[in-house]
């Protein structure tokens, strides 16, 4: 089956060849309409233009000469044919060159995304490790807060939740691609830790479709980053003339859930298979949409189960470092929003796997502060659903700062997720080093600025001696005299994989089993000498290979769990790489139909899975009442 985007190019062929052209009228009076030709207003309508002027079509000079002739775009493009390393390295070195800084970087890929995708991917793959930090976080999220300002060419779709409800499904129908796997939606409430930013999030869908592109495989054309518009807060924002979305104070409880209901229901009818990904939604929505939508449509919540898995997985590693068993692992979460939340079950649940104590007991494991202090039942206050999963009760005294909290509870493990800034103190470092030898010291707020402390004070304050990441990236930092990479627990190490695993196996749902599979296919990534000499992640260059084994274990373990829709391939790992979309293969793997013959599910997973799971009801993410 040929992709869209083929149909449209022969289209564009077809028309090329000028049968349909004809001028109406005086060509040489361009103010007059009436002088388009007939193709020209063919284009207006139809949407199809000369293929150099489609993004997703576009090769620019990598046409050969017989391409050129045949889809008629000679005079279109400059004389020289370039093969597309040539055309990269042009942009790798105005990058270089003619940036002054990381947003203008942003700018430059932005500008290719809007003009030839394939380039971009090309660009983007071969040099992850240096533009993941552009196309994503930190740079991301400066973009975001200038987004109106930076604005050029949309590269997604908006839902105007305030105009439009009832007519999404409509909507969906100008998007050019009849076959989305893969949507990543946000409404711009919780943008990484710089809040409320409306319309200006369009950034972080289409940063993170990008990464699902570029790392994860999926076809560009099967891709679609999304931005509800449900108003803004942000009064800033509001008082913008550049503004791009409505200046109305947001949408709350129901008439935010139902627009966020009808465009889960309007994506699915348009493009049944299709995978939707929540990003950044705030807390106080995100558990409510991810309860209400998981059993109605496929999808997952990026922040609360994607950085769940990644954690988990450093944490693993982590605690092989530090050579702490599990049962003994002690955790300070500081921040308990929807990704703290997320990752303390996911390893409240790997704890109870793997040491078979019930889930309630491997909690207790686990101490959460919010901005009050340390989380407990008794504090007096009302807390939220998802705090009172992690809540202790009377076993814990009323403690605010976090050196106390970290004096009583002796931990292995520190993990920010506050959004607040520089948090880790010198003395909360030194507090940590009197229980544990090489403490895990996670700062994985981002961006960058919001980071609760770097690699270089976290080091020094520890004496070289903690195992440490960050969820943006940072340069090197020198250890006792060594140079040292930083590691990097950010959720871009699960989502893609995830993704293309659930995608590739049609799987029916994307079960917390799932993302404990790819936890531990990402933990296994690293090496043991590695671990042990305190790096718990993969390097950025290797983004790709992770995404396939990830992807890999998330098939597999879908397959088992009998909620995927394929039958095992006899290898699975060459099945999910050969569907791997390559920007060099444009129109190869991703858009070729699924060889392996659909099936119904399976009656019984076949063998019995590595990591079989039964956690129970009681210890799924919190439950919240339905909407009534
Ligand atoms: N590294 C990664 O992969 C990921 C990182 N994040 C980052 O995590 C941060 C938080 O995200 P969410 O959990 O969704 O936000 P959230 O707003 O739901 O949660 C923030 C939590 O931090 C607490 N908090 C805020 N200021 C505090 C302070 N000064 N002291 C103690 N607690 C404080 C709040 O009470 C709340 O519990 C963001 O910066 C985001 O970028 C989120 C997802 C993935
Ligand atoms: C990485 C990410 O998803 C966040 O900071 O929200
Ligand atoms: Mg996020």
């Amino acid at each position: 089956m040929s992709s869209l985007l083929e149909k449209v190019e022969s289209l564009v062929i077809r028309k090329g060849a000028g049968d349909e052209a004809e001028v109406v009228t005086d060509v040489t009076d361009p103010g007059n309409p009436a002088t388009r030709t007939q193709e020209i207003k063919k284009v207006e309508e139809h949407g199809a233009a000369p293929i150099v002027w489609i993004p997703f079509l576009n090769r620019g000079t990598n046409f050969t000469p017989e391409e050129r002739r045949r889809k008629r775009l000679e005079g279109l493009v400059p004389p020289a044919v370039e093969p597309i390393e040539l055309q990269a390295e042009r942009v790798m070195l105005q990058l270089h060159d003619e940036c002054p800084n990381s947003l203008a970087k942003y700018e430059l890929l932005a500008q290719l995304a809007a003009t030839n995708v394939s380039l971009l991917y090309y660009v983007l793959i071969h040099n992850l490790e240096q533009l993941a930090p552009i196309v994503y976080t930190p740079t991301v999220g400066e973009a975001c807060q200038k987004f109106d300002r930076i604005f050029r060419q949309s590269l997604g779709m908006y839902f105007d939740c305030f105009n439009q409800r009832g007519r999404f499904r409509e909507i969906m129908d100008n998007w050019f691609s009849h076959s989305v796997q893969i949507i990543v939606v946000t409404d711009g409430g919780r943008i990484l830790g710089l809040g409320d930013l409306g319309t200006n999030g369009m950034g972080i869908p289409v940063g993170k479709i990008q990464l699902y592109v570029g790392v994860g495989g999926f076809h560009p054309e099967h891709s679609l980053p999304a931005q509800l518009d449900v108003g803004t807060c942000n009064e800033e924002l509001l008082k913008d003339k550049f503004y791009l979305g409505n200046k109305k104070k947001r949408l709350d409880g129901k008439e935010h859930m139902a627009a966020v209901e009808e465009f889960c229901m309007a994506a699915k009818n348009k493009w049944p298979n299709v995978l939707i990904q929540f990003e950044d939604f705030p807390t106080d929505k995100a558990f409510d949409i991810l309860d209400r939508m998981r059993d109605k449509v496929l999808c997952f919540n990026d922040d609360i189960q994607g950085t769940g898995a990644v954690t988990t997985a450093g944490f693993i590693n982590g605690m092989k470092a530090q050579h702490t068993p599990l049962k003994d692992a002690r955790i300070v979460f500081y921040g308990a929003g929807s990704s703290a939340v997320g990752v303390a079950t996911m390893i409240a649940q790997l704890i109870s796997k793997e040491t078979g104590m019930p889930f309630d007991e491997a909690k207790k494991h686990i101490y959460m502060m919010d901005s009050k202090g340390l989380i407990t039942t008794k504090r007096g206050d009302k807390l939220p659903e998802h705090k009172k999963l992690m809540a202790h009760g009377d076993d814990v005294p009323v403690l605010k700062d976090l050196k106390d909290v970290i004096a009583h509870v002796k931990p292995h493990a520190l993990i920010g997720l506050t959004g607040a800034g520089p948090a880790f103190k010198k003395e909360d470092i030194e507090e940590m080093l009197k229980y544990c030898d090489k403490p895990l010291i996670f700062p994985l707020s981002n961006p960058s600025s919001k980071a609760e402390i770097t690699a270089e004070k976290a080091y020094e304050y520890a004496h070289g001696k903690c195992v440490y990441a960050s969820g943006s990236p940072e340069e090197p930092v020198k250890v006792n005299g060594k140079t040292v990479k930083v590691g990097q627990c950010n959720n871009f190490w699960i989502f893609p994989g995830v993704g293309f695993g659930a995608v590739m196996s049609k799987s029916k749902k994307v079960t917390d089993e799932m993302f404990l599979a790819a936890a531990r296919a990402l933990a296994d990534f690293v090496t043991p000498e590695q671990i042990e000499q305190g790096q718990l992640y993969p390097e950025a260059k290797d983004l790709r290979k992770v995404a396939a084994t990830v992807a890999t274990a998330v098939a597999d373990e879908a397959i088992k769990q009998g909620v995927a829709r394929i039958k095992r391939p006899a290898d699975l790992r060459g099945f999910i790489e050969h569907r791997m979309w390559d920007p060099e293969k444009p129109h190869l793997n991703a858009t070729t139909p699924l060889t392996t013959p659909m099936t119904t599910p399976m009656a019984t997973p076949q063998g019995t899975p590595r990591h079989s799971m039964d956690f129970g009801s009681d210890v799924k993410f919190p439950q919240h009442k339905p909407m009534s």
